[in-house]
């Protein structure tokens, strides 16, 4: 797999589930007027999909025979996120439990990994103007070349604390769940060496946009297309 080079600004946020990816990368990516990648939405959206063919996503031979079956597409506009799996909107299928308890085990799949990271750097380098892409492993492997990496995180507690509140489900099981699959998710979240750690646990959401827009700037030299800011 070639390592595509984007024209414009390249943003990677990565790090563990909760410690606000999304949320912080689509803010970065409306202020300072960049495409948005949530890579976890496609490894969600294929694994919907498996489930949805009632296939057994412990079988590591079938998940990667068929793993380049379905077509996935998802938006870059931070202001209309959405997923789809064969042109159906599968967005909010994809956040369910279920989902959700299944994901990592197709994740881990390496013939999955290399047909989604392929397109996910198609999308990077189509992105003109530039993108913050966010996953587990944007900064070491799909986007090494990133001119701003960071990898976010917070608390174990407050992670689910957030994430509970956020689908009004119960805090002690939502941990328990996160750790799992803090786990499962362990060998391809690594933060990469030239990675920034930004720990969230005592800032807002606003202060962390605020904090990778701050960076962003900095690193391009005030240099991104489309800037909204000022
Ligand atoms: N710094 C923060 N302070 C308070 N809540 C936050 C913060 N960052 C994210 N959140 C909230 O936590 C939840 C999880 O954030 P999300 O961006 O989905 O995390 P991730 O993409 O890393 O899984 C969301 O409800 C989000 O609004
Ligand atoms: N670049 C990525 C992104 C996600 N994954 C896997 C690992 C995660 O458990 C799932 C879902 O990712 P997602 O970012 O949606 O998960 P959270 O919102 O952080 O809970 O996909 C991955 O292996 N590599």
């Amino acid at each position: 797999m070639g390592v595509s080079s984007p024209r414009g600004l390249v943003i990677a946020i990565d790090g563990p589930s909760g410690s606000g990816k999304s949320s912080a990368s689509k803010g970065v990516a409306r202020a300072l007027g960049l495409r948005y990648l949530d890579t976890g939405a496609m490894y969600r959206a294929l694994t919907w999909w498996f489930i949805a063919q009632k296939a057994d996503t412990s079988d590591e031979a079938v998940i990667a025979a068929r793993a380049a079956e379905p077509v996935i597409e998802v938006s870059a506009d931070p202001d209309d996120p959405w997923t789809r799996v064969n042109g159906t909107d599968v967005s909010l299928d994809i956040r369910t439990v279920q989902v959700s308890s299944q994901v990592s085990a197709v994740a881990r799949v390496p013939a999955v990994r290399e047909h989604l990271i392929a397109r996910q750097r198609a999308i990077i380098a189509d992105a003109a103007d530039g993108i913050v892409a966010e996953g587990r492993d944007i900064g070491t492997v799909v986007a090494p070349a990133a001119q701003l990496k960071v990898f976010l995180t917070a608390d174990p507690s407050a992670r689910a604390r957030r994430r509970a509140a956020e689908i009004s489900a119960d805090t002690a099981e939502t941990e328990a769940a996160q750790a799992r699959r803090d786990r499962l998710d362990a060998a391809q979240s690594e933060k990469a060496a030239d990675a920034l750690l930004l720990d969230a646990t005592d800032l807002t959401l606003e202060q962390v946009i605020d904090e990778i827009a701050r960076l962003a700037r900095e690193r391009s030299g005030l240099a991104c297309a489309g800037d909204k800011s000022s």
